[in-house]
């Protein structure tokens, strides 16, 4: 079933813990280039969905290809090289405790490339570490000493260490401020673009889904029950989608987009692909002080806040 436009091919996919059945029979592709929105419910499997494509799940049936090759069943020796063309950022970030930002960013590193020595390493450590928009000097620190906004970059930066074709991002700008998410998404769509990833982005945010998503998969009743650019989710009668992207939030979120925020922010990661955007609020919600210094801008300094209009940003509801 391999093809070089997908880069993701699952088949009739069943995940069960115990009694309760999470999937059953489902079906996606996920195609070179695009970044994919995952939605559904709480508890609809999204997560399990991903672990079970990285290899963290085993599912009771079904096929999963990735790069074109089957990757169910296979341990982890056989996976190595699948595994190395990938990263992850997990919910929350899953940074190390103890480890410091640039140590986390080179364990993927020394899991796959034990003989790198270790100029090399800080070197490659301290290049994602900018390249996710953190200060340099963010490297030395624990991920206690980060705001959450810049621990979902330290957890970026890692995800990017190995130079993956394709990155999956677990809920990614959930409990950021609403500039902090906008910025997220607009270093997400910067680094796809530049690096010309494959993005799976499992969200209940509606924003990025309008914002830097080209197709959006719907999990429900078990499966993806619908997959596609948002108009061609809007045309289907499926009630929770019609709930989901046409109720309060949904609308808002539309709003939002027509008042130029995902304009502002699409332009910004096209003049800066790598770099974070000026951000900014119609309704002042300001990021944090370490938040406003990740990304390059003066804490307070209404100049670089209030560059762009941005409206309320919006999180579907469950
Ligand atoms: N290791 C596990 N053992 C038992 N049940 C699990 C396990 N992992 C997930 N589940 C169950 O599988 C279902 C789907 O979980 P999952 O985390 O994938 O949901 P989700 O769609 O990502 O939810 P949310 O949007 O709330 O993060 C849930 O009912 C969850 O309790």
């Amino acid at each position: 079933m391999a093809d070089d436009d997908h880069i993701i091919r699952i088949k009739g996919l069943r995940n069960r813990f115990g009694d309760q059945t999470v999937h059953d029979g489902l079906d996606l592709d996920v195609r070179r280039g695009e970044i994919l929105g995952v939605v559904g419910g709480s508890g609809t499997g999204k997560s399990v969905l991903m672990r079970s494509i990285i290899g963290l799940q085993a599912p009771v049936a079904g096929e999963v290809e990735v790069f074109g090759e089957p990757t169910l069943g296979r341990d982890e020796v056989e996976t190595v090289d699948i595994r190395k063309r990938w990263g992850v950022l997990f919910q929350g970030g899953a940074l190390f405790s103890t480890l410091t930002v640039a140590e986390n960013v080179q364990v993927p590193l020394r899991e796959f490339y034990p003989d790198l020595d270790l100029a090399l390493l800080d070197e490659i450590a301290s290049y994602k570490v900018v390249m996710t928009g953190l200060p340099a000097d963010a490297g030395p620190k624990y991920p206690a000493e980060l705001s959450g906004g810049m621990r979902k970059r330290a957890g970026l930066a890692r995800a990017l260490a190995l130079d993956p074709e394709l990155l999956f991002l677990d809920e990614p700008t959930a409990g950021l401020d609403p500039i902090g998410a906008a910025a997220f998404d607009a270093l997400t769509k910067g680094l796809q673009r530049t690096l010309g990833l494959t993005v799976f982005l499992i969200t209940h945010d509606l924003d990025t889904l309008y914002a830097i998503c080209d197709r959006v998969a719907v999990l429900a009743d078990k499966k993806v029950i619908a997959v596609g650019t948002i108009p061609e989710l809007l045309a289907t009668d499926h009630p929770w989608i019609q709930e989901y992207f046409n109720g309060p939030r949904g609308r808002n979120a539309v709003a939002a987009q027509e008042a130029g925020q995902a304009g502002s922010a699409d332009d910004d990661a096209r003049a800066h692909p790598t770099e974070v955007p000026r951000e900014t609020s119609g309704q002042r919600t300001q990021g944090s002080v370490a938040d406003n210094a990740a990304r390059g801008a003066p804490a307070g300094d209404p100049s670089r806040t209030l560059a762009h209009t941005d409206a309320a940003r919006t999180t579907g509801t469950n």
